[in-house]
């Protein structure tokens, strides 16, 4: 017998609208799609494994079958990492839906290294799958009007915690490089960019528990910070398109079968529990609720925020990772430095002019 799929949010509530999932295949991205079917919605699912998709996509077309021909979940490979794919995606979705009402940028990923052994490609990867790879999806779905303009850009540091409007890549550039760089902004080239502009819609992207740094996933970290800044960025700046945009971040704690795969180590999320103050982990539904709700009416006047959703984790300790004992970082304290100050004979030290 199949799993129950139910839903807080009335049946029927997404009855019409039409969704891409990234990611939707599996995991946290498979409850999401499998809720907002529940709730009406049409959805595609877009990953890079063709078979997982293809599976997941039969598997749900019969349990929610469609009023007419078209099927209600259309899957198409993608790897958001490549332009001509995020394109390509869009293109599909109009072609078979004719509409694309709700993003959920859920796709993404890491591997667990000490940023000291980071190849240049292995960080490249993880900074493209989750920050550039959510741009591409976020700019493919909207209509780039800065394209048309061209130009060249400088990173300077600014008020960035507030989101920076119209400087979105600015402060991604800032964000993963911390180095001055200038690049133009990409040209608009696809008519099925615009369907968002014209008709509204709404975005939600997956970052993750990042707060307090993450240890041995510092790439992901910081592209996933950088993500929480696009969203701010993007919610001021989309605004009068009636584009709300807004992020939840999973505690490092969401069971499910595909991402304990990617670890090796099937115990590393139950050793977590200590330092969750709810003493549980949380399950993919739990993140499926809270999309769905910010995806939903109710959410109206929700913009630009990032949603936590960890057992209060992030308040608490990092997860999964202990600090070993060590004394390479002295305290400093005013007597340390009067010592510092005095001669052999216990004189202060003449000031060097
Ligand atoms: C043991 C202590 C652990 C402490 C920390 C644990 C924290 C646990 C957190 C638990 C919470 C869960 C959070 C989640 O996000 S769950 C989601 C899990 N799913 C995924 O991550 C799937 C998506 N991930 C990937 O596909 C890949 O990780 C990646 C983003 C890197 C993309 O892979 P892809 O195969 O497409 O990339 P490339 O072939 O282009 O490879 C690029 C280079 O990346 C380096 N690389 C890749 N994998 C590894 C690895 N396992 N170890 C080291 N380096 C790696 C490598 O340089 C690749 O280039 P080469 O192959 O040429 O060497
Ligand atoms: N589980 C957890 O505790 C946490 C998860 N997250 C994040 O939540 C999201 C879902 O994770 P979860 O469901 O747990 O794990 P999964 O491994 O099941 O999900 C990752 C999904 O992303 C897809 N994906 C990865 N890279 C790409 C790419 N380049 N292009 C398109 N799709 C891609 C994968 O499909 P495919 O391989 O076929 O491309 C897969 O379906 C991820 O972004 C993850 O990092 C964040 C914090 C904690």
């Amino acid at each position: 017998m199949s799993s129950p799929i139910s839903s807080v949010l009335r049946k029927g509530l997404f009855q019409g609208k039409v969704a891409i999932v990234t990611g939707g295949a599996t995991g946290i991205g498979s409850a999401i799609t499998k809720e907002l079917l529940f709730l009406g919605c049409d959805v595609v699912i877009a990953a890079r494994k063709a078979d997982r998709l293809s599976t997941a996509a039969a598997e749900l077309n019969r349990r929610f079958p469609a009023e007419n021909k078209k099927d209600r979940v259309l899957p198409v490979v993608c790897n958001i990492r490549k332009e001509d794919e995020v394109k390509h995606l869009m293109q599909r979705t109009l072609e078979h839906f004719g509409k694309i009402d709700y993003l959920v940028n859920n796709g993404g990923g890491q591997f667990p290294s000490p940023a000291s052994d980071i190849s240049l490609k292995g960080w490249n990867a993880v900074i493209e799958t989750n920050l550039t790879g959510t741009f591409l999806m976020c700019r493919e779905a909207y209509a780039s009007w800065f394209g048309e303009h061209g130009g060249a850009i400088v990173n300077i540091i600014a008020d960035f915690f507030k989101g920076f409007p119209f400087m979105s890549y600015v402060l991604r550039c800032f964000l993963v490089t911390y180095s001055a760089l200038a690049m133009a902004p990409p040209k608009r080239s696809s008519p099925y960019h615009a369907y968002m502009k014209d008709h509204g819609g709404a975005i939600v992207t997956i970052v993750t528990d990042m707060w307090k740094g993450w240890a041995m996933m510092s790439h992901s970290g910081a592209a996933r910070a950088g993500v929480d800044n696009l969203t701010k960025s993007l919610s001021i700046e989309w605004a009068n398109h009636g584009i709300r945009i807004n992020a939840v971040a999973p505690g490092s704690s969401i069971f499910s079968e595909t991402a304990a795969a990617n670890y090796g180590d099937p115990q590393l999320f139950q050793k977590a529990i200590p330092r969750i103050p709810a003493k549980r982990l949380g399950n993919p539904e739990e993140i499926s609720a809270t999309v769905c709700f910010l995806l939903s009416p109710a959410a109206a006047f929700i913009t630009g925020e990032t949603v936590k959703i960890d057992g209060a984790a992030s308040l608490y300790a990092q997860s999964h990772w202990e600090v070993p004992d060590h004394n390479k970082m002295p305290a400093y304290s005013w007597k340390n430095e009067e010592e510092a100050n005095r001669d052999d004979d216990g004189a202060p030290k003449k000031a060097k002019i």
